[in-house]
């Protein structure tokens, strides 16, 4: 299941986070920062968007999977964990995006 996965990635930057920086990306660019995590998830989104509209089939799915990657990276050093990302995903299941926006907006 496409959870499981996220999951264990996000096992793995949390186990990876005080590792050696030179051994470890993860660890890498947790000690660079969080802006520097935020602008790598911002470069991330811009190369998927390029990859969706210039690109083959194959770039988009390499971009998507940076992407993703640098964003469990970010909500790891925001200790925001994916669960509770999935709980607000599947709480907007069987709304309308219309009504979704509407109850945010009021
Ligand atoms: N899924 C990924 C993953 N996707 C992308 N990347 C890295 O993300 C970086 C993005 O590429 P860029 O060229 O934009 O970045 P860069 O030039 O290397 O970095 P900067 O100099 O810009 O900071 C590359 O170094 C990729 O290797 C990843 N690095 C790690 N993982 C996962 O994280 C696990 C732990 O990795 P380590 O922390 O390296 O042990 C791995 O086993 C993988 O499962």
């Amino acid at each position: 299941m496409a959870d499981d996965t996220l999951s264990r990635l996000e096992a793995v930057i949390a186990a990876r986070r005080d590792a050696d920086p030179d051994s470890s990306y993860v660890a890498k660019l947790n000690a660079k920062g969080l802006k520097k995590i935020a602008q790598k998830l911002g470069e991330e989104a811009t190369e998927t968007v390029i990859a969706a509209l210039v690109e083959d089939r194959q770039a988009l799915v390499g971009e998507a999977a940076d992407l993703l990657f640098h964003l469990v990276v970010l909500l790891n050093a925001k200790q925001v964990p994916l669960a509770e990302v999935f709980a607000e995903l599947e709480r907007r299941e069987g709304t309308s995006g219309i009504a979704e926006k509407a109850s945010r907006t009021s």
